[in-house]
């Protein structure tokens, strides 16, 4: 906790029947309890002092009289035991609970006369003011279709109360269809007037505000989004999630908690994590933006399959997972990456990316204090570059994890030790095994073994990476050539999965989302039967456009992921260390 600073009041006021001594400082509020106030004097008790951080402070409400309508007397708002409302004020403060929860506690202080209270309420509201980074006005956007269909009662009952309690304004918009609160933040959000973003639902809700926001900062700022080569502008506004979705992966990698009044404590704090963004192209044409994890194999065909049994709901992921387990495909190919360099940190840490990580600090400094060394670097990023390293082989999975992935489910996550905001992702290969070596690997995700100490299994912490699949290499008229019969017969085997080879593609799983469309490869069967190969570029209306022309899509093969250190922004604070007085049931009391 900061030092608390100069001392702006103390004074002897009531808590409940307990006299205490209240003390305000530019950082701390603290009330302790006289020794003498109890009914006997207990020379060996210690005086139970409370301390609150001004930061920490919601709000802060003088208890009202009004004038009752029907008998047309003063009568009490809050009646509470003896207490006299004229001069009584509440500070409504967070309250830590257990696995990074946080609570609204409130404390009522009654103070011996009117003007010192006017005194109290005024000097704490000053404090709060002078807090710039707290948030006055908010653009939510509600996603009715996030996992149980609960969001819109998750935000009335649990959030929009406690937004209203510390005085941020809000401009509520219920999503009407899929992609509407990207378009909106797009086009027509009129940001200036806003100091942050919410979203209430998913991780796919979250997706659509990074868009939205990312794609409209570029063409305010002027820059191109399809350059992969570009720099791209951070934006100015916070983002906070309220989860309400059927994994909220995110949410739990940043606060802690899959939790709304959390979170919304978070956002009305005023709190502030940078995060990293990876950027996907395919060749020069922008597809997705990526937080989490891109993962191609396993988690690619795990998502695809998943995607055809929605009706199951959440447990679609573990049908999806048994099955993809047992089909047992591996994927041949070419990964290039190119190594994070001159930052600190290494996949294999033991420290973990926590509140205030350093880590962070240090690369995120280091990117921004140098940008024109970075851009010289990634401006020679070629195949040629001696700084690319090429890795040739049998893959069961390649995944590319920005965070830890950690989730409910698997509290270590895919690459328990990779950094929010340090610049870098970690790509994952796990190359091809046997069944029961692979089995190993998934289940140390859950045990406190090393998932990355196995022989088939190799982790580089990396800033840009490519992975081109055999066989879409082989499209191209060099492998054509190289190839000849043999080439033919497996294009024929993809063409015909009923002959029962292995497919030769996956699709990449892009924070859940598959990689098709927007910009894509598709092969056009004519009347004859003959495939030809035509790249079509589609923004909106593929599907529609797809299913008219009975193209057949693919999913894409080769991608270019390129880590944009820290820019955005989430209204949270990474996850914090446990504290020492956790199971204490009020860890302020000391
Ligand atoms: N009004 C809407 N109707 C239908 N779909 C919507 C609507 N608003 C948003 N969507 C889409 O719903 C998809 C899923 O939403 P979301 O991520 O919030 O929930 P989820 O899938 O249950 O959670 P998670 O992604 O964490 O598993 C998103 O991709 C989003 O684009």
């Amino acid at each position: 906790m900061e030092r608390p600073g100069r001392l702006l009041l103390l004074s002897e006021l009531r808590v409940g029947n307990a006299a205490c001594d209240v003390s305000l400082c530019r950082s701390l509020l603290t009330w302790k309890r006289r020794s003498s106030s109890g009914p006997v004097y207990h020379p060996f008790r210690p005086s139970v002092s409370h301390s609150v951080s001004v930061s920490e402070i919601i709000s802060v409400r003088e208890e009202e009289e009004s004038r009752g309508r029907d008998d047309g007397s003063w009568k009490k708002i809050k009646e509470r035991e003896g207490k006299d409302c004229r001069l009584a004020f509440t500070v409504l403060y967070v309250e830590r609970r257990q696995q990074h929860r946080w609570r609204c506690a409130e404390v009522t202080f009654t103070c011996p006369e009117g003007a010192l209270r006017q005194h109290w309420v005024g000097s704490i509201r000053e404090q709060l003011a002078a807090i710039a980074s707290r948030p006055k006005h908010l653009l939510v956007y509600i996603n009715p279709c996030s996992g149980k269909r609960k969001g819109k009662r998750i935000y009335e009952e649990k959030v929009a109360p406690l937004f209203a309690q510390a005085g941020v304004a809000t401009q509520v918009i219920v999503t009407e269809r899929a992609n509407y609160a990207r378009d909106h933040l797009r086009t027509e959000a009129e940001l200036k007037k806003f100091d942050g973003v919410v979203c209430v639902g998913g991780d796919g809700m979250f997706s659509e505000i990074i868009h939205g926001l990312i794609w409209r900062t570029q063409m305010d700022g002027g820059v191109d989004p399809d350059s992969p080569d570009e720099a791209l502008l951070p934006g100015s506004l916070r983002i906070g999630i309220i989860p309400a979705g059927s994994t909220d992966c995110i949410c739990f990698a940043t606060v802690g908690a899959n939790d709304p009044v959390t979170s919304a404590l978070h956002v009305i704090v005023g709190d502030s994590q940078p995060m990293d963004v990876c950027s996907v192209h395919h060749n020069s044409t922008f597809l997705r933006y990526s937080v989490s994890l891109l993962g191609y194999g396993f988690y690619g065909d795990v998502l695809t399959d998943s995607e055809r049994k929605r009706w199951l709901g959440p447990a679609r992921y573990d049908l999806s997972g048994v099955k993809m387990f047992l089909t047992h495909h591996y994927y041949e190919g070419t990964v290039s990456y190119l190594p994070a360099r001159g930052i600190k940190g290494t996949p294999r840490d033991a420290a973990r990316c926590r509140s205030g990580c350093v880590v962070c600090q240090h690369n995120g400094e280091q990117l921004s204090e140098k940008p024109e060394r970075y851009e010289v670097d990634e401006a020679s990023d070629s195949e040629n570059d001696s700084e690319w390293r090429t890795i040739r082989g049998k893959f069961l999975a390649i995944n590319a994890a920005s965070m830890s992935c950690a989730c409910p489910r698997s509290p270590k996550g895919l690459s328990p030790a990779a950094h929010l905001a340090d610049g870098t992702t970690d790509l994952i290969l796990v190359r091809k095994c046997s069944r029961f070596d692979f089995l190993r690997h998934l289940l140390r995700h859950t045990s406190k073994d090393d998932q990355f100490d196995l022989t088939f299994v190799e982790v580089h912490r990396v800033r840009r990476f490519r992975f081109t699949p055999r066989y879409c290499q082989s499209n191209s008229d060099l492998d054509m050539r190289e190839n000849g019969k043999h080439q033919l017969f497996s294009q024929i085997c993809r063409d015909h999965p009923a002959c029962g080879c292995a497919p030769a593609y996956s699709s990449w799983n892009c924070d859940g989302e598959i990689l098709t469309h927007t910009a894509i490869d598709v092969r056009y069967r004519d009347p004859l039967g003959a495939s030809s190969r035509i790249l079509v570029e589609f923004l909106t209306q593929e599907e529609f456009i797809f299913s008219f022309l009975n193209l057949n899509t693919f999913s894409f093969c080769s991608l270019f992921p390129r880590v944009h250190c820290q820019l955005i922004k989430l209204f949270a604070r990474g996850i914090e260390e446990p504290m020492v007085f956790e199971d204490l049931p009020n860890p302020c009391a000391i």
